[in-house]
């Protein structure tokens, strides 16, 4: 199907590096179809407007994308569902065949809100990348990049794991900064943290940013501990294949049921511990923009007649980091892209 196309608009069978750049313009255009909603108390209002854009955004690169990690399944979520076809070619056929997870706006709370550390987010695989990950739980832990191979793991107690790090590290256990959410789950890991003497950064939502804070020198973040999203566990999983960085995820079941439809999705062991090669394989590229400002990213600011953005993008095979900021003129630019 792909020979109907004419031949400058015929594209390479393969996963090419611009394409990174183009996922760039998917993540800016949700983040500023979310930013019209920060602060507005609307967190559904917010996350519709990301998804919309996001969507739009798609029709534009060149590729036949299927959403492996989405907004739900096709009969919960009208756009970007699991299974959905998405880019260029997804009707016509041709282009690079690709998986694709997406998080239009992580942090839906957080824009309704108006608080920190919202982003747009996306990533792209070569076919059959990324774990299929049910919308459960996930148990994780992530240290940034350069210490040895399973400094921390799962299966080691919250004392454990700080004690190796600050070994690894060759500092004192009360130098290490702990991420996590801050939630009651959270109660008894944040007491065995706090009672060997290392400080803790609670978010209130947002662990894919968490995550990659690990591997962001800056952030001053040196160990992401705690239970979040599944689906979230795989995106933090595709930026630290790029970034750099150890992540060991255990999805959590509730029941039997769960478990049963795991096993559809291709998880044939529920207690498996994934690491960030498990979560996210071969070529993978991972780009986000800041919707509100945070250690990571800027958010979107807006002007008359326009807005900056502020996003990273990054590609495992080169390992390249890049940061962009977008200069968007909303006169010339079509109504589709700034929602
Ligand atoms: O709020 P819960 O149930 O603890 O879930 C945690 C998950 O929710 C988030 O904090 C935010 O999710 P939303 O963007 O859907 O609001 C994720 O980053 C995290 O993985």
């Amino acid at each position: 199907m792909a020979e109907a196309l004419p031949s400058k608009h015929r594209p390479e069978m393969v996963v090419d590096r611009n394409l990174a750049l183009e996922l760039v313009r998917v993540t800016e255009a949700a983040a500023l179809a979310a930013s019209r909603w920060i602060g507005r108390g609307d967190k559904n209002a917010a996350d519709g407007a990301a998804v919309e854009a996001m969507r739009k955004a798609f029709d534009t690169v060149a590729i036949t994308g299927t959403v492996v990690i989405g907004e739900g399944e096709m009969d919960e979520a009208p756009m970007l569902y699991i299974g959905e076809k998405v880019g260029l070619y997804a009707r016509a056929g041709g282009g690079p065949e690709v998986d694709i997870a997406v998080d239009p706006l992580e942090g839906t709370s957080i824009t309704a809100k108006g608080g920190p550390n919202a982003i747009a987010t996306v990533a792209l695989a070569e076919k059959g990348g990324f774990l299929h990950a049910p919308d459960i739980y996930m148990d994780k832990i992530a240290v940034g990049p350069g210490l040895p191979d399973g400094v921390v793991n799962l299966d080691a107690t919250p004392e454990e794991n700080l004690r190796e790090l600050a070994k690894a590290k060759k500092c004192s256990i009360s130098d290490l900064m702990v991420c996590t959410l801050d939630r009651d789950r959270h109660k008894e890991m944040i007491k065995a943290c706090r009672a060997v003497g290392a400080r803790i950064t609670l978010i209130g939502d947002g662990d894919v940013a968490g995550v990659i804070n690990v591997s962001q020198r800056d952030a001053g973040i040196d160990i992401y501990m705690g239970s979040g999203g599944a689906p979230e566990g795989v995106l933090a999983a595709a930026a630290l294949r790029c970034i750099g960085g150890q992540m060991q995820g255990r999805l959590m079941f509730e029941n039997d049921e769960q478990v049963a439809r795991a096993a559809t999705m291709g998880v044939d062991d529920p207690s498996r511990i994934y690491t960030v090669e498990d979560m996210a394989r071969g070529d993978v590229m991972f780009a986000a923009t800041g919707v509100t400002s945070g250690a990571m990213l800027r958010g979107v600011r807006r002007f008359a007649g326009g807005a900056y953005t502020h996003s990273i993008v990054m590609r495992s095979k080169s390992g390249t980091v890049r940061y962009v900021e977008g200069h968007h003129n909303f006169d010339r630019k079509p109504s589709a892209f700034v929602a």
